[in-house]
């Protein structure tokens, strides 16, 4: 099946990517409503991303999982690419955020939940880690949390792979490379709960450099307000660890107390 332009009614615009833009449309003959994301092929090759979007539609096309946006197709004219994604009703977690300042622990819970039963799928498929950050996650028709890859993120694997130029030299561990991801996925996660509970990100500074200090130095501290449960503070403790081989393994953190009292086993959060 060959997709064109003519299949599809276009409506109002999602969102404004890197590379190009993102429309509500709906698929004529079946009324089936998608995102269109519209990709200048001019801007793809100046940048040299075209191969990476290759692998990225590879791996997403074969992806199926609650939590991560589905990629249904793609097609391509003279001048353009087109991704037909999925479409995420309720929009983008970030405005959530920032509408609410922060999340209460059963939605922080929920979510976390939810997006460490997504990445052991990932892991699981020996995919390597997706972006996780709240511009990368969307909302579905229940509430429930969608990853989104909107980041071009060059995700470890590859950079140590264009890096290095070819795998011999690696030790194991860093071929293996899925546990690595794994662990880097794990640090991003204890991020992003500690930005749903607090507003903010845990080592957030007014300069890079600073940022950078904070972070490696895992300068890690709670604010008095909002107040926030010595059981969610326990687990990201457990995650923001310097040792990527000590952070807590994605499957205990589904066991954890915090996750096992707050988040609502059906992933979905309906206030
Ligand atoms: O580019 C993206 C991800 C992506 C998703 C989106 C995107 C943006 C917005 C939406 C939305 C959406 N729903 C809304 C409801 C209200 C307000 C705004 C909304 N945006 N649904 N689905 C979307 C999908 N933009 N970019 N993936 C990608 C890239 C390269 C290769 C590949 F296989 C996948």
């Amino acid at each position: 099946k060959r997709w064109t332009t003519s299949d599809f009614d276009i409506g109002k615009p999602l969102g404004r990517g890197k590379f190009g833009h993102v429309y509500l449309a709906r698929e004529k003959r079946s009324d089936h409503i998608v995102a269109l994301k519209v990709l200048f092929k001019a801007q793809l090759q100046q940048s040299q991303v075209e191969h990476q979007l290759r692998r990225e539609v590879e791996i997403q096309s074969h992806l199926r999982h609650p939590n991560i946006l589905r990629l249904y197709g793609y097609f391509y004219d003279q001048k353009r690419v087109y991704l037909i994604l999925e479409y995420a009703v309720r929009g983008e977690l970030y405005k959530e955020l920032q509408k609410c300042k922060y999340f209460s622990e059963r939605r922080a819970a929920t979510y976390v939940a939810s997006l460490a039963r997504a990445l052991i799928y990932c892991h699981g498929k020996h995919v390597i880690h997706r972006d996780i950050k709240p511009e990368n996650l969307l909302i579905g028709a229940q509430g429930e949390l969608k990853i989104a890859d909107f980041g071009w993120s060059v995700h470890t694997f590859n950079r140590r792979r264009t890096m290095c130029g070819t795998l011999d030299y690696l030790p194991p561990e860093m071929v293996e490379s899925v546990e690595h991801d794994a662990s880097v996925d794990i640090w991003s996660l204890g991020i992003l709960c500690y930005e749903f509970l607090y507003g903010v990100p845990p080592f957030e500074a007014r300069e890079h450099s600073e940022t950078y200090k904070r972070i490696v130095q895992v300068d890690l501290k709670f604010p008095p307000k909002p107040i926030v449960s010595s059981s969610a503070k326990d687990l990201i403790s457990q995650m923001l660890v310097k040792e990527s081989t000590q952070r807590l393994a994605l499957h205990k953190l589904l066991e954890h107390p915090w996750i096992v009292q707050n988040a609502d086993p059906s992933g979905l959060y309906r206030g």
